[in-house]
Order: C-alpha cells, then sequence, then structure tokens
C-alpha cells in the first residue's frame, strides 16, 4: 500500500515508521525531523524497537496515495484537511482524538474512516520517536457498520506489525474515548498530576463527572454508550496509564495549545444543541481556556466563561 501520514509528530511518526516495515510510506511533517527522516529513517524505541526509512517531506505536493493517516493535532484538522484536498486517496483514516473525522469527511471528497490509537508516542529528537506504550489501533466506518475499505487498512495496519482491531461501532467508541479524555486529560492537566492520582478522590469524582456528562451527551446524539460503561472505561485507562503524563498535561508542561476544544469545548458545543447542562466540562473547558489565553497560545475572548450552575444539573443513570 501506498500511505501518507499528514501530521509527523510524535504519534504520525510513530505509526509511519511502523507501517515502513510492509509499505511504502512518506511522511509530512515539519523541519529539522523531516530532514533528518531523509537523512537517516526513523529510529523506534522504547515498547517497539525498530529502525525504518519512510520518504518525508515538508510540503504534501497532491500526489495520490492508497491511504492518508491524519495525525496532527484537532486544532489543525481543518488546514490538513484543506491541503489533502488536492491529493486523491481511496481512502482517509484519522488516528486524533476527539471527533476529527466530521471535519475531515466535510472537506474532503475521499471516503473518511474513523480511528482511535492507544499507543503511546513521545517524539524524543528529531528522527527518533519512542513508543512508551504498546496500545491498540481500532478504525471502522465513520458512522458504525462494516466497510471494506476499513477490513483493507486493518490488514495493512496488522501486516505492519501494529495491534489493530477494525470495529462496527465507531460512533460508540469515539464517544468513550471523548469520555475518557474528558475525564482524565482536563483533570489532570489542570491539576498537574499523572493519571494515577485520579484513582482517588477528589480528582476521581471530577472526572467521573466529567466523563458522566459526556455519555449523557452522546446518548443525545444518539449513541449508545451507557454511563456504567463510561465509567468503566474511564477506570480502566486510569488504572492501565496511572504513570503517564496524558496528551493535555504534556502540552501544558511545554506552554503549547492544548486540544480542549476538541475534547471538553466538543462536549459542551454538543451539549447545547441537546439544551443540556455539562457544568463539569465547561468549567474545565474555561479554566484550560483562560491558562492558554494567559499563556498567550490562545487569542483573548475565544470560548465562553461559564455561567452559574443551573438545575438541570447532570443525570446519574
Ligand atoms: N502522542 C500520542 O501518544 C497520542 C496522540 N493521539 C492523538 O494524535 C493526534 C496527534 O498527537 P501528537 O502526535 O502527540 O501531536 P504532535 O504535535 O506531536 O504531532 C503533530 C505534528 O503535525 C505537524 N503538523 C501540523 N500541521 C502540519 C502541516 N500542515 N504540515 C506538516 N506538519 C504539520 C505538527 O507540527 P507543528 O507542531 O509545528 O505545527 C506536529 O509536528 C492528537 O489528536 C492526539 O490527541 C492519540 C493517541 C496517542
Ligand atoms: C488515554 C490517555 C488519557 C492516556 O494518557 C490519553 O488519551 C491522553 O493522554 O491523551
Amino acid at each position: 500500500m501506498d500511505v501518507l501520514v499528514f501530521g509527523a509528530g510524535s504519534l504520525g511518526t510513530l505509526v509511519g515508521a511502523l507501517l515502513a516495515r510492509a509499505h511504502d510510506v512518506t511522511l509530512v511533517g515539519r523541519d529539522p525531523h523531516v530532514s533528518r527522516v531523509r537523512e537517516g529513517g526513523v529510529r523506534v524505541s522504547g515498547a517497539v524497537e525498530a529502525r525504518t526509512a519512510p520518504a518525508a517531506t515538508t510540503k504534501y505536493d497532491g500526489s495520490a496515495a492508497d491511504l492518508a493517516v491524519v495525525a496532527v493535532k484537532s486544532f489543525d484538522t481543518a488546514a490538513a484537511a484543506d491541503a489533502l484536498g488536492a491529493g486523491s486517496f481511496e481512502v482517509v483514516c484519522s488516528l486524533q482524538n476527539g471527533l476529527a473525522e466530521e471535519t475531515l469527511a466535510a472537506r474532503l471528497d475521499a471516503p473518511v474512516l474513523a480511528g482511535t490509537a492507544t499507543y503511546g508516542a513521545r517524539l524524543v529528537e528529531p528522527g527518533h520517536v519512542e513508543c512508551t506504550g504498546v496500545g491498540r489501533v481500532v478504525l471502522g466506518a465513520r458512522s458504525g457498520g462494516t466497510d471494506p475499505r476499513a477490513e483493507r487498512v486493518g490488514k495493512a495496519f496488522r501486516d505492519a506489525g501494529i495491534e489493530t482491531l477494525v470495529a462496527s461501532d465507531m460512533p460508540r467508541r469515539l464517544w468513550e474515548k471523548l469520555a475518557v479524555n474528558a475525564g482524565v486529560n482536563a483533570v489532570t492537566a489542570l491539576a498537574r498530576v499523572e493519571n494515577g492520582a485520579l484513582t482517588d478522590d477528589p480528582g476521581r469524582e471530577l472526572a467521573r463527572r466529567a466523563t458522566r456528562e459526556t455519555a449523557r451527551v452522546a446518548r443525545a446524539e444518539g449513541v449508545s454508550l451507557s454511563n456504567r460503561r463510561a465509567l468503566s472505561a474511564l477506570d480502566e485507562v486510569v488504572t492501565a496509564t496511572e504513570a503517564n503524563r496524558s496528551s493535555m498535561l504534556q502540552d501544558v508542561d511545554d506552554e503549547k495549545r492544548t486540544e480542549v476544544d476538541a475534547i471538553n469545548g466538543t462536549v459542551v458545543e454538543r451539549a447545547e444543541r441537546h439544551r443540556l447542562d455539562v457544568p463539569t466540562n465547561r468549567t474545565l473547558a474555561a479554566l484550560l481556556r483562560t491558562w492558554e489565553v494567559g499563556r498567550g497560545v490562545r487569542k483573548a475572548g475565544g470560548g465562553s466563561v461559564p455561567p452559574e450552575s443551573t438545575s438541570r444539573g447532570e443525570s446519574r443513570q
């Protein structure tokens, strides 16, 4: 398969380097990383060890490929879609957090698959990515059900030794991941703690509230995600990743823009469409946006301050 990986940062470089064990891969990223990959390939260390030599470029020239994997941060999704619009692909697959598939599908002619990744990745230096944890890629049709293109992409990932599941319930899986990220990422980033701190109160209860609210919004969107399932996913992730600094905490550590808009911000925005109140997500989003404005990584005025609590509080099903 010819594969284009758009967004060769931590996750894109890991997935692209692993895919290059079985496929022709081109990474689209930034210098000096791209120059280093061109000179000496990619070194993968940590939980997976590999050395591969994908092609790399800083500017996508519109060449066709069988598959485009999108791995930019959520706030760059629309720009990535616009750049990819110059090319032609049998299929495009996002591995980003949030609901990026919707943005891609709205802007691209090519069919778009939904995907999630629980592999951990960290770009150590140009040309060198660390796999901080072997997880799994789950992908499938955006609206659920089966899609032969998803089967082909799943096989391509497995042929390259990437743990991959092709699923027929992607809407639920995307919302379940969003519900976990809404709880874990914002709370750990604001409290500056590893994920394991959410094993105990008060962090545990705060994360659970954000997760419950998200599951409620998912159901309003027609996605079958019970509170029990979402909370059990939250517990599982907190236990399995207790030593992790969440991706949002890492962004805060590095004083970089976070994915708050795509995570808690999306929950708030979708809740408003259904006239639901999600006070915990609203407050977490406002605090993170306040931090972003304060650090100068976000323009002032973006996002609203939460109104005083209303009587329509979260349900506790
Ligand atoms: N890292 C991880 O372990 C995991 C990440 N994810 C998700 O994957 C997504 C990516 O995360 P991550 O890899 O950590 O993010 P990174 O910031 O490390 O990687 C994104 C890369 O894409 C580059 N990029 C953005 N736009 C362009 C462009 N137009 N042309 C070329 N390069 C571009 C960015 O460069 P620049 O910064 O200079 O703009 C950056 O190097 C996120 O949604 C994240 O939540 C999911 C699971 C695990
Ligand atoms: C699963 C979790 C919460 C692991 O830290 C994650 O997805 C993230 O940090 O973005």
